[in-house]
């Protein structure tokens, strides 16, 4: 591929309060050939247990993401240069319906997929991460997960029901789409239902980092810890924005006091650079209760390493193809 990626809208030239907004304001799917990574929304919010309007958490990081700039200063890179980055809208999901919208939610994630692209998602609650694990392994075979979230979500059933915003992880664990042996919980915190959570939790094979321990033993501790888990597996990253305290991000449905700081998330996930990551999250924006448009702004720039470490990932295979066919 010689052409150079389509980058975003120059905000030199319009303003970037102006016009509707897309991702970083990149251009939509259908405005490019081809995309290397495609960030897609899912409105939909009908699988949580307390306050809902994550639905409307898409809209609401597309607009944070408005002041994001093209070069990564931290990981030294221009992540719209080195790969097409493109918006593929929302997918509509039926809210009256469950087990329509997750169905819905893998085939569109299939769809996105097919020609090779990276998916990076933004919720919705964390229900979608089940549909989206699902379309992962059946492109990479069982992934490993780094869920960053203050609840564990392997909770068996809310009111009898299997498909809720804390279940998708152990649902998936029954279903065999994830790589048991590195899997990892980061920044859980608050109290649970009862010791159990626990024990259920490590029977499926998670390890966790609490949001103390990244307190207490530090970012590049947590990165080494966890790089060692995960070595070169495909790796699937999912990221509830309750991982952050609540002074960082408040507007979601579930939060939870002594959470981790947006530093620390940014941190964390800029260590994990050269990781073979395949696809991502960003789940449980909820607007209505967000201030000052924070949790917006905090789930863009998080979006935006996701995509940054996706784009570096890709320029190296892109690099390693192009060396091998030299020979
Ligand atoms: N925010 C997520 N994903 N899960 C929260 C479930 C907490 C509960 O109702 O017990
Ligand atoms: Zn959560
Ligand atoms: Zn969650």
């Amino acid at each position: 591929m010689s052409t150079q990626p389509i980058g975003p809208i120059d905000s030199s030239k319009t303003p970037r309060y102006a016009g509707p907004a897309s991702f970083a304001r990149l251009p939509r799917l259908d405005q490019v050939p081809r995309a290397d990574i495609v960030v897609a929304g899912v409105p939909f919010d009908t699988g949580v247990s307390y306050r809902p309007g994550a639905r409307f958490g898409p809209t609401h990081i597309r607009e944070g993401s408005r002041l994001l700039r093209p070069y990564h200063p931290a990981l030294d890179v221009s992540p719209f240069e080195i790969a097409q980055v493109a918006d593929a809208g929302d997918i509509a999901v039926n809210p009256f319906d469950i087990h329509e919208a997750i169905d819905t939610i893998q085939a569109a994630a299939l769809e996105l997929t097919a020609g090779g692209a990276r998916l990076v998602t933004l919720g919705g609650d964390h229900t979608i991460a089940l549909p989206l694990l699902r379309a992962a392994a059946e492109r990479h075979g069982p992934v490993a997960l780094l869920h960053f979230d203050a609840h564990l979500d392997t909770w068996d059933t809310y009111f009898g029901a299997e498909y809720t915003h804390g279940t998708p992880f152990r649902r998936a664990v029954e279903e065999g789409i994830l790589d048991t042996e590195a899997l990892s919980h980061v920044g859980t915190r608050g109290p649970l239902y009862g010791k159990r959570d626990l024990a259920d939790d490590r029977r499926f094979g998670f390890g966790i980092v609490t949001s103390t321990d990244v307190y207490r033993q530090g970012v590049d501790d947590v990165v080494a810890k966890l790089r060692d888990r995960i070595g070169t597996r495909p790796l699937y990253i999912s990221i509830d924005i309750d991982v952050l305290d609540p002074a960082h991000a408040p507007g979601t449905g579930t939060p939870e006091a002594g959470g981790i700081t947006s530093r620390e998330l940014l941190e964390i996930l800029r260590g994990f650079d050269g990781l073979n990551l395949v696809g991502a999250d960003v789940v449980e924006v909820a607007p209505a209760y967000d201030h000052a448009d924070l949790t917006g702004i905090a789930a863009s720039h998080v979006t935006y390493d996701l995509v940054t470490l996706l784009a570096t990932r890709h320029a190296q295979s892109e690099n390693s193809t192009r060396h091998r066919s030299r020979h």
